[in-house]
């Protein structure tokens, strides 16, 4: 199958991004839940990382709605930091509870080093730099998951992570993907011009996308060690 068109910028960075974008939205851990093979106690230790996750995710989405320059540009961001919060982070509590793991136990995990990496090379982005570069270190984790969710929603063979699956699949989900390859495409050609490919600042926005989804590489594999 194709992937889902997330606009021009996404589409340009992800192709540069070659054999790591593969590495990232066909991992191991993507495959065993596709076939049902991934054990629970890696997925629930992966949600547990990635509760930790979210919260620093969350705070990099807030710097966005601090680096924009429009009003349409606060209402993205603003947008993804609300369902951050509000919905995903309550969906981990929910499916963590549900498994036996409380509230209270899911606030104390203690963060992996991977897992630090990956937020604090995305929040190091968009400090030192503008919401161009952070747009491109937080786009692989936005976009690569739409990605994996549209492509298990067809080619899964098993039930145990069709909860995971269905939300990523969901019209809800890729229409978020979708506002925000708009968002990319706009807030690249406000900073830096329609022809945003041929400037000078290109190469490094392909390398911030590169890093960030290497480390979403390394994130899937802290998952597969418990
Ligand atoms: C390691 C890791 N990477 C990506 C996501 C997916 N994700 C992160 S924030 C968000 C909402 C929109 O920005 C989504 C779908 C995740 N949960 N954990």
């Amino acid at each position: 199958m194709t992937a889902p068109d997330y606009g021009r910028a996404f589409g340009r960075m992800r192709r540069a991004a070659g054999q790591p974008w593969r590495d990232y939205t066909r991992h191991a851990f993507v495959e065993g839940m596709k076939d049902g093979s991934l054990p629970r106690n890696a997925f629930l230790h992966y949600l547990r990382q990635d509760y930790v996750f979210l919260i620093h995710f969350s705070r990099a989405w807030a710097l966005a709605v601090v680096k924009s320059e429009t009003h349409a540009e606060m209402l993205a961001a603003v947008a993804t930091v609300n369902a951050l919060v509000a919905e995903e982070m309550q969906l981990h509590i929910g499916v963590c509870e549900a498994s036996g793991i409380s509230r209270d136990e899911l606030f104390a995990t203690p963060e992996r080093p991977e897992n630090l990496a990956y937020t604090r090379f995305v929040l190091e982005a968009g400090y030192s730099g503008d919401l161009a570069d952070l747009l491109a270190a937080l786009a692989p984790c936005v976009m690569g998951y739409g990605e994996i969710g549209a492509r298990l929603v067809v080619e899964a063979t098993s039930e145990s992570y069709r909860g995971w699956i269905d939300t990523y699949a969901g019209s809800e989900y890729q229409s978020a993907c979708k506002a925000v390859g708009e968002l990319m495409d706009q807030a690249l050609t406000r900073r830096i011009g329609a022809d945003f490919e041929s400037s000078p600042r290109w190469e490094r926005l392909c390398r911030t996308f590169c890093t960030a989804t290497e480390l979403e590489v390394n994130f899937w594999q802290m998952g597969l060690t418990p």
